[in-house]
């Protein structure tokens, strides 16, 4: 809102209107006049016309129960009638893309007079850009459809489109040629994992976990079996339309049957004559509601099979009711002897499982990325409560114990931060099938490491939020949604455990035969 038009007053003449009907209050250098909103405040009337409130300077009373961003919504910014001459205001809403000051709150890359061997101008650049259009366009599409379960709306799906963010969420590789990423500022053949990965922590910032997947996760997980071993034709066929946000793909593998157990799932495929004919169930399907085709896992004669299958009148698809909000489109699915041409089978009859593991490791890494991210957020979110919330008449992180919290909270985000980074390298620099072999134990062990320490971080989180760490919207909307969603990066694409029982699997697998102590 601009000061321009707005009134100066001086503490003396906003002290006389202190009453029911007359109410006027200052918060960091505003003046508010409540007269008429008292009735209406959700905090009740009664708060408002108390004596260190009414007519008085209520900046600290005011940042103890709200965030900032009340001040900024419409309904509430017109209540401001003017500022208190010679004062300034102190806090101000950060420009869309800026860096945040608060320690730890930006990994190292970002933090000013910080050095790092990864990152370039052009991750810089990138990384501005990106803040700026998540923050501006994509947080209030995220905070909607949180709330209303809604799916991602096609204009915004169009908005992502143009700046080829599908296909940028894909990583680096031979679909991005001839594309405008991000309106130009990386090329096709610059663009590499540490710019997925800015994608991939960035989203995590809106702190609304089940948005997240919504946005296109499924794409993001059910095409590059198609990129890797689909046909140059079936490729023409489904993927243009998929990046360009006109039709939508899930990765069905999981079912009631079998979770981290894959081989074990029963939906089958048999063959008659040039098709198959598929029938079973599949659960837990991110995007599945509203997908056009699934990248599917089916039993065959021959073992294992991974087979594209669009949605036709014998396949059917009801939301699964998780923790997280219905907007990630979470379904159980059902193919009824379900018809797909034999040419619509990727990586060869009985070669699912190597399909679908190779598949993991990009999936694992996203997953590591976006809790990350939202590690980063809460980090931020505690050091910033525990600064302006007094508590025994001090604040928050004038507590030992609440500093101790912090303490392991930062350790955690920064040890992530750093394995990650190590794995994001060595991927600019191996092959698909060089990852394949060498990255995916220590992916799963990354991917084990970062969600335990997510829900670490969720625990110590919540304790320090107390009530508004579990309470829908508010002060504590963040740390609520964290705590609440974090167990979803422990178990989407592979459950914690076994994962960490993977990650040693492939380190006893590679031993040297001739090591002795
Ligand atoms: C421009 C002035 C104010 C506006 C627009 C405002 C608005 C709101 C809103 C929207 C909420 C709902 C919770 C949320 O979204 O954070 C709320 C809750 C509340 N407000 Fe205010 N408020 C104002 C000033 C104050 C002041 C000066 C006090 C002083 C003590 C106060 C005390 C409370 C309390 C106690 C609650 C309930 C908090 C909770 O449930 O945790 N409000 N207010």
């Amino acid at each position: 809102m601009s000061l321009t038009y707005l009134k100066e007053f001086t503490l003396e003449e906003v002290a006389e209107h202190n009453k029911e009907g007359d109410l006027w209050i200052v918060i960091d250098s505003k003046v508010y006049d409540l007269s008429r909103f008292a009735n209406l405040h959700p905090g009740g009337p009664d708060v408002l016309l108390a004596s260190g409130v009414a007519g008085k300077d209520a900046t600290a009373a005011f940042f103890g129960l709200h965030r900032h961003e009340v001040l900024l919504r419409s309904q509430y910014a017109r209540l401001q009638i003017g500022s208190i001459r010679g004062q300034e205001e102190h806090i101000k809403s950060p420009e869309p893309g800026a860096i945040s000051h608060v320690p730890y709150a930006e990994a190292t890359w970002l933090t000013p007079g910080f050095h790092s061997p990864y990152y370039s101008d052009n991750h810089r650049r990138f990384h501005h850009a990106v803040r700026a259009f998540f923050m501006k366009e994509l947080y209030p599409e995220a905070l909607r459809c949180e709330e209303s379960g809604k799916r991602i709306s096609q204009e915004m799906v169009d908005k992502l489109s143009k700046l080829n963010f599908l296909a940028m969420r894909l990583g680096p590789g031979k679909y991005l040629k001839g594309l405008t990423l991000m309106g130009g500022i990386v090329k096709p053949e610059e663009f590499d994992y540490f710019h997925e990965l800015i994608l991939n922590t960035e989203l995590a910032r809106f702190g609304t976990r089940g948005f997240v997947d919504g946005l296109l996760n499924g794409g993001v997980i059910a095409l590059p079996p198609i990129f890797n071993y689909g046909t140059p034709e079936l490729q023409m066929q489904y993927v243009p339309d998929i990046l360009a946000g006109k039709k939508y793909i899930a990765l069905a593998i999981t079912e009631a049957f079998a979770g981290s157990d894959v081989a074990g799932v029963q939906t089958t495929a048999v063959r008659e004559g040039n098709e198959w004919v598929i029938t079973g169930t599949k659960k837990w399907i991110t995007n599945g509601t509203f997908a056009d085709y699934f990248t599917t896992l089916c039993q065959t004669d021959s073992g294992p099979t991974v087979i594209l299958v669009p949605r036709s009148s014998t396949v059917s698809t009801k939301p699964v009711k998780t923790s997280y909000s219905a907007t990630a489109g979470t379904a159980y699915v059902t193919f009824s002897g379900t018809r797909v041409p034999v040419s619509h089978t990727l990586g060869g009859v009985g070669q699912g499982l190597r399909v679908i593991l190779s598949n993991f490791n990009h999936e694992r890494w996203m997953v590591v990325g976006t809790s990350l991210g939202a590690q980063r957020l809460v980090v931020e979110e505690c050091l910033k409560w525990t600064n302006q919330r007094m508590a025994f008449g001090k604040p928050l992180n004038a507590q030992p114990v609440i500093r101790a919290r912090l303490a392991l909270m930062i350790e955690r985000v920064e040890a992530c931060q750093s394995w990650v980074e190590n794995i994001t390298y060595q991927m600019n620099h191996m092959t698909y099938a060089e990852q394949s072999d060498k990255l995916a134990g220590p992916i799963a062990l990354l991917k084990q490491f970062v969600s335990r320490s997510g829900r670490e971080t969720a625990e110590d989180a919540a304790q320090i939020f107390g009530g508004r760490g579990i309470t829908v919207g508010g002060m504590g909307k963040v740390i609520e949604n964290f705590h609440r969603t974090s167990p979803f990066d422990a178990i989407l694409a592979g459950a914690e455990d076994v994962l960490g029982d993977l990650g040693v699997r492939q380190a006893i697998r590679k031993m040297p035969k001739n090591t002795r102590l």
